[in-house]
């Protein structure tokens, strides 16, 4: 077979900027099995005395997942966070409206704050801007952060709590640019809301930091309007606004979907266009950057019937319970080349979702939890990729796509640590023939001690724990570092790897001055 070659030139002295450990971030929204058998199943073998399945959190901390967005979501758009509250046995059932599901509330706010502070994952809130606004918005703020003496901070120290939980990441809402949503609205009425509600929940906690909603995705009709209507309404206040994308392969276009993380660079750099001209319109020094906090393969029009398709259910229905292949898994660990790619302006990102919907940790109720292929490029990325994002210089060949034009057949991404001389190496080959990379170290050299790599070729798709485990073996596997790469140059400055087809790849070990 003939060799493409590509080159991909790093140096620490040039960087993108610093890893926020955030950009490692997952969901769990009230849909289908997130919550209820999913992280808690009181009555599992697992459960802990709280009712959260250990084998989920254990499995989230091999995950590596820093951050955790909550309830919502489509979900928390129609969401009274206070019947979420109080003592379980006086907790009403709710028709939740996004996925046409009884919430039996049993898990609220405290029940999820509480598990997330004993696991050590920062918590993301969102408030309800969808069928309820300013008052709602501000009061669950102090809800959850405030010191004892005002109503809202009392019923959650009359609920047990008496610390607050110093909640410092708010989505202002969800999607609200999507027809889908309850309470959808245009850019000036949500742009308006935003900033009322923004304002207020600050008043409660200067220190908290605001989301607001971009669009949905870069398909949207909206798309470009919304952000810059959006901000101009709410530039000052807020420090981050939202990004969702999914991807799937579509009518067997396997090139465009290889190619989704070319798509997802254009759609970073085009929020980042957007949200500058607002800034530069206003002569103002600061800078909006990304909570891309909603991200994943999704085969959404493929395969989702759409909400209003669902019946009514009660007990957890399996809903959005996709299935992954190895494919899916190269293009996971390509959106993450992606991301770090962007670590300049995409400080906070979440992996939609953590287990059941979309997602890469899977339950089965009384029984196993187990891993999906997208979960091994997140696990290696968030374990390797540390201090910071170098900015590499790749010189590849590109093909053209249907969906996309000309993408690049290989992506790269490169993280160095100045503390400990770490050195990673993320490397996507898009193609269907081996790639031989040439990686210039200039000047430097690199010690290769570990490598991880998932290889596409096997088609089928995860059915359950016991085929997890032969799919897993069949295309993910420890890399030979010494006889997939071979150094050369003066001071050994070059190292050469070779990318299977259609595949991902990660690298690490130490840079040192040879
Ligand atoms: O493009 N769409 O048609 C589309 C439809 C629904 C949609 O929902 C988002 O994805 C859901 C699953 O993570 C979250 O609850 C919601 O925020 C996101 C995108």
């Amino acid at each position: 077979m003939t060799h493409l070659r590509a080159r991909v030139a790093l140096h620490p002295d040039f960087r993108v900027g610093p890893i926020d450990r955030r950009l490692f971030g997952s969901f769990v929204e009230h849909l289908g099995r997130a919550v209820y058998t999913g992280i808690y199943e009181p009555g599992h073998p697992t459960a802990d005395e709280h009712g959260f399945r250990r084998d989920v959190a254990e499995l989230t901390h091999e995950l590596g997942v820093t951050m955790l967005r909550y309830p919502g979501g489509n979900f928390v758009s129609n969401y009274v966070w206070e019947d979420g509250v109080g003592p379980v046995e006086d907790r009403k059932p709710f028709l939740d409206l996004a996925w046409r599901t009884v919430e039996p509330n049993t898990v609220g706010t405290d029940e999820f704050l509480r598990w997330a502070e004993r696991e050590g994952i920062e918590p993301m809130m969102a408030v309800n801007l969808g069928t309820r606004g300013v008052a709602a918005a501000a009061a669950l703020v102090e809800y959850c952060n405030g010191e004892a003496g005002t109503r809202w901070a009392d019923l959650r120290i009359a609920n047990g709590r008496a610390e607050p939980y110093g909640v410092r990441l708010w989505c202002l809402g969800n999607e609200m640019d999507g027809p889908w949503q309850i309470g959808h609205k245009d850019a000036h009425e949500y742009g308006k809301l935003a900033a009322e509600a923004g304002k207020a929940m600050k008043l409660v906690d200067p220190s908290i930091s605001l989301v607001v909603c971009g669009s949905s995705s870069m398909q949207m009709d909206t798309f470009g309007e919304w952000e810059q209507t959006v901000l101009s309404y709410t530039y000052d206040l807020v420090d981050h606004i939202s990004m969702h994308a999914y991807y799937e392969e579509l009518a067997g276009d396997r090139a465009s979907f290889l190619g989704s993380g070319t798509a997802m660079d254009r759609f970073i750099d085009r929020v980042v266009a957007s949200a500058d001209a607002v800034g530069a319109a206003r002569r103002s020094d600061k800078r909006i950057t990304i909570s891309f906090d909603e991200w994943n393969v999704w085969y959404l029009q493929s395969r989702f019937p759409g909400e209003t398709n669902l019946p009514v259910q009660r007990d957890a229905p399996r809903i959005i319970e996709d299935v992954y292949s190895a494919l899916d898994a190269v293009v996971v660990g390509d959106l993450l080349v992606t991301l770090l790619n962007h670590a300049d302006r995409v400080p906070v990102a979440a992996l939609a979702q953590l287990v059941n919907v979309i997602a890469p940790i899977m339950t089965e109720p009384d029984g196993e939890a187990w891993r999906q292929p997208t979960f091994h490029p997140f696990a290696t990325t968030a374990r390797l990729a540390r201090g910071e994002v170098l900015d590499v210089r790749v010189e590849v060949p590109t093909t053209p796509t249907r969906a996309h034009g000309d993408v690049p057949l290989v992506t790269a991404a490169a993280t160095h640590d100045p503390a400990t001389g770490a050195v990673a190496l993320f490397l996507t080959n898009r193609s269907a023939e081996p790639v031989d990379v040439d990686v210039d170290h200039l000047g430097l050299s690199i010690d290769l001690t570990e490598g991880w790599r998932m290889v596409a070729d096997h088609e089928a798709a995860v059915e359950g724990p016991a085929h997890a485990r032969k799919v897993l073996d069949a295309c993910w596997s420890a890399v030979d570092v010494a006889s997939t790469t071979r150094s050369s140059g003066a001071g050994a400055a070059r190292t050469t790897v070779t990318l299977d087809p259609e595949s991902w790849t990660a690298l690490s070990g130490t840079l040192s001055h040879a």
